[in-house]
């Protein structure tokens, strides 16, 4: 990475890619044939992706005995840029997340999945064009960095005694103790301050109206409440002149009164800077399907924006198209990957949407700045779908559309890039 934090990406860039579990196998090799199609056709054979496999989940353990060989992190550190399947994580037990494994791993602190709407994909909500939203979530702490400590096991009972001893009143209010399993929640100020840092600069590069940071800080203080604050108080210190927060309009009204607070807002809205508010994640989720338009770049913590980004998915047409990336602002590392997981039902059926992984390669592409690979992708999902060539996810909704394969609408993706 130069220092300007742009990638140097050579005309045949080494990219590792996970193939993923259950119906990652069929995903990825519509994927790939679109990839290298639209490289193809954007630059005549200039430019060409050396694919190089590297493994996880069920594949790497049937191979090397082993869920998530050290090779395959070497490499993703070595290459910077990647792109994953989906892997299964099995409930309880056994190995935790390969897929958090991964974005802790190579501390890939965003998880950034926007969530667009194409026209012609069949949504529960009336008006989809109105959701266009990019979330960005946390993806490095939380409950997700795995503290947890198994009911009954010594390791619990460790703990809960400390927590008696030290903290008795913290311990009191533990309803079940002697059954409880327990689960640590850590959430920092440099964690957080990079994920909004991040966001607001992706919102003011790309001329976006507001970021939200949304929390459960009315129940979470300490935590959530604490990512609310900070968040704010970073947008003030770092990017006081190109933005306008709901901290300054509660200060603004506290000193002069609600009018002078609406009219400031107002003023630093009409003066193209980025308004930065706050929500409770319940709220939300409720919010941002009856006011949509309300909502554009999302800062939040990692299990809100697990949750969040399911959910938003849903009214653009489902996880069959929810596309993302994980990535470390700093150090360049990225590794793309679809919003869903292995669907196993489905696994090696040839059937399911390709069009997440496709849109993260699409994401990947603009990453690494080759910009007319992303559009060709673009281009080639949006006709397919007009022609409503669609996978059994849109068929079942649409009307009058022919149900084709996994294997085919990459095909169709392919003819309609034109
Ligand atoms: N980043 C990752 O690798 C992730 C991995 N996982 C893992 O995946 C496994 C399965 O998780 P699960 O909770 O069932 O969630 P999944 O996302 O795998 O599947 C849930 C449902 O979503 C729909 N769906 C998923 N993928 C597609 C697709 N490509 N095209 C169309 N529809 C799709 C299907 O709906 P329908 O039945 O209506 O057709 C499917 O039954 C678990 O082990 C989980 O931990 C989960 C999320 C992310
Ligand atoms: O790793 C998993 O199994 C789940 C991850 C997940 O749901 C997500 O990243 O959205
Ligand atoms: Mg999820």
């Amino acid at each position: 990475m130069s220092k300007d934090g742009t990638l140097n990406v050579p005309n045949d860039p080494i990219i590792p890619f996970i193939e993923g579990d259950g119906t990652g196998r069929d995903i990825w090799k519509a994927s790939v044939r679109v990839f290298d199609a639209a490289v193809e056709k954007a630059y005549g054979g200039k430019r060409k992706i050396v694919w190089h496999e590297v493994y996880a989940g069920e594949k790497a353990f049937t191979k090397f005995n082993n869920w998530l060989p050290d090779q395959t992190i070497e490499d993703f550190k070595k290459y910077l840029v990647g792109i994953k399947g989906p892997l299964t994580t099995p409930i309880g037990g056994g190995i935790r997340s390969l897929n958090v494994a991964l974005r802790q791993l190579l501390d890939l602190y965003v998880c950034l999945r926007p969530v667009r709407w194409f026209e012609g994909v069949p949504s529960p909500v009336k008006r989809p064009q109105d959701v266009d939203m990019v979330i960005f979530r946390e993806n490095t702490e939380d409950i997700y960095a795995g503290i947890e400590f198994e009911a009954g096991t010594p390791e619990n009972q460790k703990f809960l005694s400390l927590l008696k001893e030290q903290f008795p009143k913290a311990y009191s209010k533990i309803r079940f103790p002697e059954s409880s399993g327990i689960g640590i929640k850590p959430v920092s100020k440099e964690g957080t301050e990079r994920l909004v840092r991040a966001s607001i600069k992706y919102a003011v590069e790309n001329k976006r109206k507001s970021v939200n940071l949304v929390h459960k800080g009315n129940i979470m203080k300490f935590t959530e409440g604490a990512f609310r604050n900070w968040g704010y108080a970073l947008a003030e210190k770092e990017f006081g002149d190109q933005v306008y927060t709901w901290d300054q309009w509660e200060r603004t009204k506290e000193a002069k009164g609600e009018d002078a607070a609406n009219a400031e807002q107002k003023a630093a809205i009409a003066a193209g800077k980025i308004v930065i508010k706050d929500s409770i994640a319940d709220i939300t989720l409720q919010q941002v399907l009856t006011r949509p338009t309300e909502f554009d770049v999302i800062a939040t913590l990692n299990l809100n924006g697990d949750y969040l980004s399911d959910a938003l998915a849903a009214q653009v047409g489902g996880i069959g198209i929810a596309p993302g990336g994980n990535a470390n602002y700093v150090t360049g590392h990225a590794i793309f990957e679809a919003t869903h997981g292995t669907a196993p039902k489905y696994a090696d059926k040839d059937m399911v949407n390709p069009s997440s992984v496709i849109l993260s390669g699409e994401m990947m592409f603009r990453h690494m700045g080759w910009n007319e690979v992303s559009d060709l992708i673009i281009k080639g999902v949006e006709g397919a779908i007009t022609a409503k060539t669609v996978t059994y996810d849109f068929a079942r909704l649409m009307e009058g559309a022919k149900q084709i394969k996994c294997s085919e609408f990459g095909d169709a993706i392919i003819k309609h890039m034109g």
